[in-house]
């Protein structure tokens, strides 16, 4: 699922280059202000730290939220508390697109991240252009001169990678590649399955001085203090936000813990 998912999301960018050449798009992404400071953001602190996720469905979990205003929503997690905002423009599975990002990005003064299936350096330029400041790129889908390249393309438009594992073995290609932001997806992208204790088992190996971020699965306030209770910095929250009625309640009794 992760490959289709990957192979599907490079397809959009390829059509979408047809009326955005390469040029062009590299231009648009070099004229923005330059990128928020995520790692700043997102810096260890006494009190665990939320990306708020922007997600109107999912392949594992079908239709979460219609979700017609998503500059609404991100001022509510703005006000909420949330450090960071992630906004999933995959079109296909997840309901996403570059525009959410780009009317997220006007309506927050918070960093942005780009969440969806990166494979090629236009994905990125194409992120920047919208004004994201963080770019995720899963470990799993990427082979090592690929995700080096994309991870220093990130950084060289001044954005911060978020690089998402899901084994120890992809825990140490993510600590190679230098990595300053980690994230541990409780959810298999292959096959779906959730693993709560995943992120506590890998929590150890995370290379010193990196923000560990532990990613899906949250569904409550406990599931917010199990995690930090296993050594995470930052949680990252999608479901749960959407479809839990009021964000900004939500989001409170997560920053509660
Ligand atoms: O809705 P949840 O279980 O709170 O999960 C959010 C986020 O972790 C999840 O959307 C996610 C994590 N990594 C991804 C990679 C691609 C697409 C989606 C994701």
């Amino acid at each position: 699922m992760l490959a289709e998912l990957t192979a599907n999301a490079v397809a959009d960018a390829l059509a979408r280059r047809e009326s955005a050449p390469f040029a062009v798009v590299e231009a648009a992404a070099l004229a923005r202000p330059a990128a928020l400071d995520a790692l700043e953001a997102l810096r260890p602190a006494a009190h665990v730290k939320v990306i708020a996720e922007i997600k109107r469905s999912s392949p594992s979990r079908g239709s979460l939220a219609t979700i017609s205003d998503p500059a609404a929503l991100a001022r509510q997690y703005e006000l909420g508390g949330a450090s960071a905002i992630s906004v999933l423009t995959e079109g296909r599975k997840f309901g996403g697109s570059l525009a959410d990002l780009e009317t997220v990005r006007a309506a927050v003064s918070l960093p942005v991240l780009r969440k969806d299936f990166i494979a090629t350096p236009y994905q990125v330029l194409e992120a920047r252009a919208a004004g994201a400041d963080l770019v995720l790129l899963i470990v799993a889908a990427l082979d090592d001169p690929t995700l080096r390249e994309l991870h220093d393309l990130i950084v060289e438009l001044g954005m911060t990678p978020l690089i998402e594992t899901h084994s120890a073995d992809e825990l140490e290609r993510a600590a190679a590649l230098g990595a300053r932001l980690i994230g541990v997806n409780a959810r298999d992208l292959s096959t779906f399955e959730l693993d709560r204790d995943l992120f506590g088992r890998l929590a150890p190996r995370f290379p010193d001085g990196a923000i560990r971020v532990a990613e899906s699965a949250v569904l409550s306030a406990a599931d917010v203090a199990h995690y930090r209770s296993s050594g995470a910095d930052v949680v990252l929250v999608g479901e749960a936000l959407v479809t839990g009625g009021d964000p900004i309640a939500n989001l409170s009794a997560f920053l509660a813990v």
